[in-house]
């Protein structure tokens, strides 16, 4: 069976896996010679000119499977040399070492040569602590040489957990992994500094891997059995009635693009609710999309007897956060699903428990914070550095009983009963002004057209993603739309 690439595994999940195979009957320093070959591999395959490789030995298996490696690098007829510490006596590591007799010299001597390639096997899956100061050093005559890096499961210095460096850590042009990505291959910035990425199957048997903690790498497996179907019979109804509040004059833009987006997405209707002072340049902008001018609590609590609406997106350019609270209680009333964005969210900082209230029982509410926002309403989450991205993104969806799409060039999206998506594939040119809101109302669509919540979110991320890349560079959020995959 072919290796499953969507999983993610923690580092301790993968050595509870490890301690399963080794159970059930696995040989361990098999697994760990097929971890070194294909480690070599990596090594001869993308550095064919290479002169000599120098092999960082660590003193756990991350530096076993470097062991092997090195045996099998010098075998093919190239110069090696080890630098580093000896295993810790007794186990596989020990037996791959004693394979391959011959020094290891400290750190301190590598002097860097034209033609050196690294092959860092110091710390995989059990770096606990900063690397030392002596690792630190070489590390950064590394850098300064431009010497190229093959990291064995993880660059030395980066958890696999969080995909934060712990202190100093490797830049590798190529990370070898095993079995399955860890968080921290695809959690920035360790997505960067793991470079390209080679998931290798060393032999442990895939029903061991699934968990019921598992993280999943966002991808079509996660939905598309959700995705609502298009037949041309559906009546218009069918398809949902999306609503986006616009903001006043000033910013009634934001409001365009997720109206837009969730008309793409195959909305059957979308209205844009409209405060006054908006109306008219709205009015100038819209075509397909429909408005409703809306002025107060009592226009909307009105319009919302209407059961045929069927999804809000209310946040992008909305400005009055107070008045964005109080209609965010009469959507929560209105029992549809709900997609909080920009100042919708800003609106409840410091006031979580009142939006986790107002949302209790099933889950039907999105939260989209960028950085910045998911700061503003979860500051202790955000600042305890001992949590990962996904970690701070599950607590939130439990917290406030709604998915958390906690974006970025990793967005995590994260749902109260635990299961979490990390979305990796996302093009840099995502990163542009209204961006968010051609998300929020991709989101709102999908929602309005009845797809569970979870699902819509994991599927709204992918389709952002799809379209920058098909609206190709320099492109703009007003591009987006456009490019939104039909479903
Ligand atoms: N199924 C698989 O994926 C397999 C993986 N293999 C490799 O094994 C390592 C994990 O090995 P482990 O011994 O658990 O951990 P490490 O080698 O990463 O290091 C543990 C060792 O290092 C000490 N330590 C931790 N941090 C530091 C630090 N900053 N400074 C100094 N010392 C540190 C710690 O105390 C331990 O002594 C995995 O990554 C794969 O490469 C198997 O080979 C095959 C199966
Ligand atoms: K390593």
């Amino acid at each position: 069976m072919a290796i499953d690439r969507t999983v993610l595994v923690s580092p301790d999940a993968m050595g509870q896996i490890d301690k399963a195979a080794a159970d059930s009957g696995i040989d361990s320093f098999g697994l760990m010679r097929s971890a070194g070959a294909h480690v070599a591999a990596v090594v001869l395959a993308r550095f064919p000119q290479a002169q000599r490789a120098v092999v960082l030995c660590g003193p756990g298996n991350n530096g076993g499977d470097g062991h092997v490696a090195a045996k099998l690098l010098e075998r093919s007829g190239m110069e090696v040399q080890r630098f580093g510490m000896e295993p810790k006596p007794g186990g596989d590591a020990a037996r791959a070492r004693a394979l391959f007799p011959g020094d290891i010299c400290p750190f301190a001597d590598w002097r860097p040569r034209a033609g050196d390639v690294i092959v860092d096997a110091l710390f995989g899956a059990g770096l606990d602590r900063p690397v030392s100061g002596d690792v630190e050093a070489l590390i950064e005559r590394a850098g300064r040489a431009k010497t190229p890096v093959v990291a064995v499961d993880l660059p030395s210095g980066l958890s696999g957990r969080t995909g934060e460096p712990t202190g100093a850590c490797f830049r590798a042009l190529h990370t070898v992994t095993f079995a399955a990505l860890k968080p921290g291959h695809l959690l920035m910035p360790g997505r960067e500094l793991c470079g390209e990425m080679h998931l290798c199957d060393i032999g442990i048997p895939a029903r061991l891997i699934a968990s019921d903690d598992t993280v999943w790498r966002n991808h079509r497996g996660l939905y598309a059995a959700h995705m609502p179907g298009s037949a041309a019979s559906q009546h218009k109804y069918t398809r949902g009635h999306l609503v986006v509040f616009s903001g006043p004059l000033i910013s009634s833009g934001a409001a365009r693009l997720s109206a837009m987006a969730g008309l793409r997405c195959g909305a059957g209707l979308v209205t844009v609710a409209a405060q006054p002072s908006a109306v008219m340049v709205q009015a100038t902008h819209l075509t397909a999309i429909m408005q409703r001018a809306i002025r107060d609590v009592a226009e909307l609590t009105d319009w919302l007897g209407d059961s045929r609406l069927s999804g809000f997106v209310i946040g992008p350019g909305f400005g009055d956060l107070e008045k964005a609270r109080a209609y965010t209680s009469l959507l929560a009333e209105a029992g549809q699903p709900v997609v909080l964005d920009a100042d919708g969210l800003t609106a409840f900082a410091g006031k979580t428990e009142e939006l986790a209230e107002l949302f209790a029982g099933e889950t039907r509410l999105v939260l989209t914070p960028h950085e910045g926002e998911f700061r503003r309403l979860f500051a202790d989450l955000a600042d305890d550095v001992t949590l990962s991205k996904i970690d701070r993104a599950r607590a939130a969806a439990r917290a406030q009983n709604a998915v958390v799409v906690y974006k970025g060039a990793d967005s995590v999206i994260a749902a109260p009963d635990g299961r979490a998506a990390v979305n990796a594939d996302a093009p840099a040119s995502l990163a542009t002004a209204g961006s968010g809101d051609v998300l929020a109302g991709i989101i709102g669509g999908l929602l309005a057209r009845g797809m569970p919540v979870f699902e819509a979110a994991c599927a709204g991320v992918a389709m952002h993603g799809e379209a920058a890349r098909r609206a190709g560079r320099g492109l703009t959020a007003e591009d987006l739309p456009a490019h939104i995959p039909a479903l």
